[in-house]
């Protein structure tokens, strides 16, 4: 893979999806501003971000919560996002300036190291279009189908060796992730989703079992036990 030239010094922005409401996670705040040791998860994934990207960052949060976000925040730009993630997405990229490579991270994931983020950026930097951080699957899978009496029945076991579970943040160059945005469809539950339906290949570097999303009431116990609060 040869280096993009001009790539190697291109600006980086960090788009952070923050305006879900949390719906499985059921608490009485929208997720993003769920309180973990005293700091608000939005906090936390902000200050995730390494200093050394010197990435320009945009926060895309519910629109009644975009003073609230720009007073917990600093040195962000925070815009209202819509009410699919993908639509949220969508405004922060209109936020993103002219940056040369876009990454999009959930709010969701907190505790993300800093390695993460480095690794996607040098691979995009390295001439990939888009870069996705990925962990192997544990569990074994099987493909469902409704049975009788709402008991789901096994149609078959699907092998985990092909299988990955993607993370954020997601690297993109800005031609790849605004033509994967122009074109969707609606479906996709994540970036490169949309990014693969253009016909650009995604590739993987190493997740990390920290880069977890709070997803339900579960996760949430687990990040509050990781940080030492409630
Ligand atoms: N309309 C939306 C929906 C989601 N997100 C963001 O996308 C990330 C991943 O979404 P998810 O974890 O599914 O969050 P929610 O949509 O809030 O969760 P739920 O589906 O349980 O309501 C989160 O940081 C969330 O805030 C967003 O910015 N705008
Ligand atoms: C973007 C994402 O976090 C990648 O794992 C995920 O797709 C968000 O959607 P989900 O439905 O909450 O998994």
């Amino acid at each position: 893979m040869t280096p993009t030239p001009e790539l190697s010094g291109a600006e980086v922005c960090v788009i952070i999806p923050a305006a879900g409401s949390g719906t499985r996670l059921g608490e009485p705040v929208p997720k993003a501003f769920v309180d973990v040791g005293g700091r608000t998860i939005l906090e936390r994934c902000v200050d995730n971000i390494p200093a050394s990207l010197g990435a320009t960052v945009v926060v895309v949060v519910p629109a009644d919560l975009v003073e609230r976000a720009s007073a917990l925040l600093t040195g962000v730009r925070v815009v209202a996002g819509g009410a699919h993630r993908s639509d949220s997405v969508r405004a922060g990229i209109a936020a993103a300036g002219h940056a040369g490579i876009l990454l999009v991270h959930d709010a969701a994931r907190p505790l993300t190291p800093a390695r993460v983020f480095t690794d996607v950026v040098a691979a995009i930097r390295a001439g990939h279009q888009a870069v996705v951080p990925a962990v192997p699957v544990v569990d074994t899978l099987k493909q469902v189908e409704p049975g009788p009496a709402g008991l789901e029945r096994v149609t078959r076991t699907v092998d985990r060796e092909e299988l990955r579970a993607v993370q954020t943040p997601q690297g993109f160059t800005r031609d790849a992730l605004l033509r994967a945005h122009a074109d969707d469809a609606g479906i996709a539950t994540d970036d490169a989703g949309l990014v693969e339906t253009c016909g650009i290949d995604v590739h993987l570097v190493p997740g990390d079992p920290l880069a977890m999303k709070i997803t339900t009431p579960w996760d949430l116990r687990i990040v509050r036990d990781m940080v030492g609060g409630r």
